[in-house]
């Protein structure tokens, strides 16, 4: 049995269209399985955790990275594979893993597909896929989360661009901070830091190759901290960010580890794929191969 959690309002609406095609194609292919419908969030988790692995060939999400994180969440320890066909505005996870973009191609990957184990990162309770981001990017997930041009843009399938969007929106409000940061019991301190990315996947925000070279199934974390950089500096390098090309200027510091405490000046905001979690001091701690994905 294949069962499907369906985010019928992710990417604007996508969730569902998709999932409407993706229904049609199961019952030409008769393929058996279960759909359930998530009602609020965090709901996917909890529908997850209620599957047994007995009777489970996978569970598929259809949604957008905020779907995927709860239905992964709710599947940890399980021994379920994971599935994902895209339909959010980022799929910053499908892009990370080249799960096809296209609902029939990500379904046959899901029906014929490989199992694999990837890591993923721990904050207390809660498991992250993609990237835990600090400070001025927790400010941009929670702008952007609760803007009306996401919703529209979605619409006219430009959703990537809404990250830029709120990225400039908080740009000219956020004041950086100090940080202290322990990787692997090194002490380490920045000053003026606008954001601190903890990376199990490159990219973020539809796209943003925040860690170019962070790898699912390495074992570590690739963490990029940008500091001491002037609020038009930070304007012009984040183009380049598009392209990992950030790397390269000298307020951007990369590093790599296992363990990850961040603590800062005054409390600031902490983002899980793309969904506020927390606010700082923070402990991420990466769980190798701890999730079964097809
Ligand atoms: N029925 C529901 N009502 C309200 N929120 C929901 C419901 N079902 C799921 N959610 C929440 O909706 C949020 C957004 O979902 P998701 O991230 O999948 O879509 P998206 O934001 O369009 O895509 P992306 O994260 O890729 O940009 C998640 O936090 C999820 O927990």
């Amino acid at each position: 049995m294949y069962y499907f959690i369906v985010n019928k309002i992710s990417g604007n609406g996508k969730g569902l269209k998709v999932w409407k095609k993706v229904e049609k194609l199961l019952q030409e292919k008769q393929v058996n399985y279960q759909v359930r419908f998530t009602e609020r969030p965090k709901h996917a988790a909890e529908i997850a955790r209620g599957f047994s692995s007995r009777r489970c060939f996978a569970v598929v999400a259809i949604g957008g990275d905020g779907t995927v994180h709860d239905v992964a969440n709710g599947l940890i320890n399980s021994n379920i594979p994971l599935g994902v066909i895209p339909a959010g505005s980022g799929n910053d996870f499908a892009r990370a893993l080249d799960v096809p973009m296209d609902y029939k191609k990500a379904l046959e990957r899901v029906l014929t597909g490989k199992q694999r184990k990837i890591d993923i990162g721990r904050i207390g309770e809660e498991y992250c896929l993609t990237i835990t981001g600090i400070g001025f990017d927790g400010k941009v997930a929670e702008v952007n989360n609760a803007s009306k041009y996401k919703k529209w843009l979605n619409f006219i399938r430009l959703g990537d661009l809404s990250y830029g969007l709120s990225f400039l929106h908080v740009l000219f409000k956020y004041r950086p901070v100090n940080i202290q940061l322990k990787v692997d019991g090194k002490n380490l301190a920045f000053f003026n830091v606008w954001l601190i990315a903890i990376a199990n996947i490159p990219n973020y925000g539809g796209g943003i190759k925040i860690c170019p070279d962070a790898c699912y199934n390495d074992g570590l974390f690739d963490i990029c901290i940008v500091h001491s950089i002037t609020k038009w500096d930070l304007l012009r390098t984040f183009p380049k960010a598009y392209k990992g090309k950030h790397v390269f200027h000298s307020g951007v510091t990369m590093i790599k580890g296992r363990q990850v405490e961040v603590a800062s000046e005054w409390p600031v905001i902490v983002q899980s794929d793309g969904e506020i979690l927390t606010k700082t001091p923070v402990n991420v701690t990466i769980q190798r191969d701890a999730l079964l994905i097809i």
